[in-house]
This record gives C-alpha cells, sequence and structure tokens, in this order.
C-alpha cells in the first residue's frame, strides 16, 4: 500500500485525534504514507434537533463507513464510545489504542464541583447517563440540553448558558483544555460512558492489508476492558440511547468491572461490581449485565427508550 488515507469527522477533537493516528502509524510502518479524509456527517450538521431523532449515533460513522465502501478513504478513527454496540457488516475494529483519561470532568467557570453548586443551579448535559447521575447526586440542579462539538460546548458555558458543564477528560486533555477541568469525577459517586477515552479505527472486513497496517497499534488491554463495558451495554440493550455506565480495569491478570443504570426522570439508579480473568472480558460484561437486570435495571431501560430524548455523550 501505498497511501493509507483516514476518513474523519471535521471537528477539533475528531482531527486531533486522526492526526494522532497518522503520526503512530507513520512511526510504526517508516515509509508509509497516511493522509486524511475529512468530511461531514449528518450528525455534526443537525444540531437543532436531537441525536435520536434523526436516527442515534451511528450517524457519525454512516458517512465515513461509505467512503470507505466506495473506496474513497481505507479506514476511519472514532471515539470508540461513540461507536455503535454492533458494528456495521462487513466493518471492523483492527486496533483500539491505549486509553487515556477515562473519566468525566467538572467544567464550570464559578465552582469547583458539583458540591460547591448553589440550589437550582443550571448544568448542561444531554448525556442521559450524566443527566442521572447529576440526579442521583442533586436533585435540585436544573438540567438542560448541550449539544455540539467540546469547543461549541465551552463557548455556551462561556457565554453564561449555564453554571458547568461535565466533558470527558480525554477529549479536554487532548485539545490542550486540560485547564478547564476543575474535577476529576470518579467512582463511586460517577462513571463514565463504556469505553470512554479509547480511539478506535475502523475498517472494511475484507480489507486484510489495512487491518495489517491497523493493528500494529492495538493496545491489548484496553481492548479487554472495553470489551467487558461494551459487552455489558450490549447485553442491557445496545443502544446509546440509555444511561448505563461502566468502567472495567485489569489488575494483573483479573478484571474488575463497575456497572450502573439510572434514571435521569428522578435519580434512581443500580449499581453492580463484578470480577473475572481478562481472558473472558465478554462473559463478565454479560455477567455484571445480568446483576444490573435483577435489581430491576429494565425499568429505567425501557424508561429511556420511551421518553423522546437526546441522547448525546
Ligand atoms: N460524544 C462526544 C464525545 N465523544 C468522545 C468524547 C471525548 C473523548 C473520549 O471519550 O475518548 C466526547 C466529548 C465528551 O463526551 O466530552
Amino acid at each position: 500500500m501505498k497511501t493509507l488515507r483516514i476518513a474523519t469527522r471535521k471537528s477539533p477533537l475528531a482531527l486531533w485525534q486522526s492526526e494522532h493516528v497518522a503520526d503512530r502509524l507513520r512511526a510504526a510502518h517508516p515509509g508509509l504514507a497516511v493522509e486524511l479524509v475529512p468530511m461531514s456527517t449528518r450528525g455534526d450538521e443537525v444540531l437543532d434537533r436531537s441525536l435520536a431523532a434523526i436516527g442515534g449515533k451511528g450517524l457519525f460513522l454512516k458517512e465515513l463507513e461509505l467512503a470507505m465502501q466506495r473506496g474513497e478513504a481505507d479506514c476511519a478513527v472514532h471515539s470508540l464510545k461513540d461507536v455503535p454496540m454492533q458494528l456495521e457488516p462487513g466493518f471492523a475494529l483492527p486496533a483500539i489504542l491505549e486509553r487515556a483519561d477515562y473519566a468525566d470532568g467538572f467544567v464550570s467557570n464559578r465552582f469547583d464541583s458539583i458540591d460547591a453548586l448553589p440550589t437550582g443551579a443550571r448544568v448542561g448535559t444531554s448525556s442521559l447517563r450524566r443527566q442521572a447521575q447529576l440526579r442521583a447526586l442533586r436533585p435540585d440542579l436544573e438540567l438542560l440540553d448541550l449539544r455540539g462539538n467540546v469547543n461549541t460546548r465551552l463557548g455556551r458555558l462561556d457565554a453564561g448558558e449555564y453554571d458547568a458543564i461535565i466533558l470527558a477528560c480525554a477529549g479536554l486533555q487532548r485539545l490542550g483544555l486540560d485547564a478547564r477541568i476543575r474535577k476529576r469525577l470518579e467512582s463511586p459517586y460517577w462513571l463514565p460512558a463504556p469505553a470512554q477515552g479509547a480511539i478506535a479505527i475502523e475498517s472494511r472486513e475484507d480489507d486484510i492489508a489495512t487491518r495489517e497496517l491497523c493493528a500494529a497499534l492495538d493496545h491489548a488491554s484496553t481492548r479487554t476492558c472495553v470489551e467487558a463495558e461494551r459487552a455489558m451495554n450490549r447485553a442491557l440493550h445496545g443502544s446509546c440511547h440509555v444511561p448505563v455506565a461502566a468502567h472495567a480495569w485489569l489488575d494483573g491478570e483479573h478484571l474488575r468491572l463497575d456497572g450502573q443504570v439510572g434514571s435521569a426522570r428522578d435519580g434512581r439508579a443500580v449499581r453492580a461490581h463484578g470480577e473475572g480473568r481478562g481472558d473472558a472480558p465478554e462473559c463478565l460484561g454479560i455477567e455484571v449485565a445480568q446483576k444490573l437486570l435483577e435489581q430491576g435495571a429494565g425499568e429505567f431501560i425501557a424508561d429511556s427508550l420511551q421518553a423522546p430524548h437526546d441522547d448525546a455523550d
């Protein structure tokens, strides 16, 4: 292969992630030319309607997958947390890069933490997962929708529309905006989205040459952890329209997984933990999903699927 072409969305975070993958591929394969093919997706263009209403998060991938099918690009770079639990048939994820910071961050110009927010403060997030966790901690807050790329969301915070917003630390760090993180939100009171902080490369399943080139960037222990998180999410429902949070980590050979499903309406939540061997991440994901369902997670999932709501994470 002379030139590897990477299809990418055009947001600053997507471009950073794709440039990063391009640099890593050039370093792994001296002499390989790598170029970006920036594209606009419907998920980026339509900001006035909820993602659920226009077709869900898969919209961010669709145009990039079509470009690969037409032979205009060889692979695409995604934040793995935005990749549907079930890939489109004919596509594969030949590399999952080493995970960066998995945590969500509290971002505000005036307050240090969720606890420090005054009664009734306005917090912007369209993520059902983030809304559910905020409701559980602070039922008094006013939760407001907030979509768009990271820079757009920060701009609306700075314009005074919100007292605080919640963003992934990884995205802020990649954009050189770490200083905006007032507090990392962590277990036991907060869990991230399944696969948060991990970048994945997607290619056509039948494109063996591309898959082999990309595989050089795969990080085995990250793949193990995100497979457990995604298997849990898949077993619970499999879409991104539900308030599901998960975090897995490896302790030597030992894999641990925390999972949670909540209600964005009233803040009720169920939580479960499981442990197993690192060579069977999917089994662990399914086991923790089962524990969540036994505690009544099904009610929250059914509820969130009924309510016409945004799901941007
Ligand atoms: N849906 C937006 C999105 N997808 C991935 C990230 C952050 C980077 C990552 O999780 O790898 C973000 C922004 C955010 O949630 O703040």
